[in-house]
């Protein structure tokens, strides 16, 4: 089997969660959320790449106040499914001194990735830092008890997920709903 049939097998067999409506229709409930939260606050949306790439455009478009996107880029997993520690690729590419950021990612899985983000933000002198994700993963291995984000799409249970912004092994960032991975495949 070439690689792309290999991957093509992985989508069929993954099981959907979400729909792409579904997807939107959280995506809409986070950005009211985040409105009414944010919006005369200058904020400063900070995409973590690459995952978060697909939720800040899908996200912004529904967010009708003077708002900024930028970016930094860090990943725990590098194209794998377990995570590992956290490589800095790229800073946060704007001075975030005395502004509102709003961290944006895909998911809250264990929570190193913000937790470190979002540590690292503040050290640079952040006035407040918010964190929004499309979704969380439910179980009880995260950085700390209780952790959350201030702003969350879906639930998912504690599967390999892929799909809006989210990889399997750097593929299918690009399918519209949330797709679990069939266990055989992991
Ligand atoms: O909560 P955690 O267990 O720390 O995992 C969450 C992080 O994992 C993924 O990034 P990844 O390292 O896979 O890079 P990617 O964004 O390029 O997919 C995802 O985008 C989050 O940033
Ligand atoms: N694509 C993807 N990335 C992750 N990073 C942490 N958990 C996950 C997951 O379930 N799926």
């Amino acid at each position: 089997m070439t690689d792309l049939e290999h991957f093509m097998a992985i989508r069929q067999r993954a099981e959907c969660l979400f729909t792409f409506d579904e997807t939107e229709q959280a995506i809409v409930r986070v950005a009211a959320e985040m409105t009414a939260e944010l919006a005369n606050s200058n904020p400063l949306l900070m995409t973590v790449m690459t995952g978060a790439v697909v939720f800040v455009g899908r996200l912004a478009a529904h967010l009708d106040f003077p708002l900024e996107i930028s970016y930094l880029h860090a990943t725990r997993y590098r194209n794998t499914t377990s995570g590992d520690t956290l490589q800095w690729k790229v800073p946060p590419q704007q001075d975030v001194k005395d502004r509102t950021v709003v961290v944006i990612d895909d998911i809250l899985d264990e929570g190193h990735t913000l937790a470190e983000v979002e540590r690292h933000l503040q050290e640079l002198g952040a006035q407040a830092v918010y964190t929004a994700v499309l979704v969380d993963k439910t179980h009880d291995r995260k950085a700390f008890p209780g952790q959350r984000c201030d702003f969350t799409g879906l639930q998912v249970p504690d599967r390999y997920v892929f799909g809006s912004g989210m990889d399997y092994r750097g593929y299918w960032r690009n399918t519209g709903g949330i797709h679990a991975v069939h266990p055989d495949d992991l």
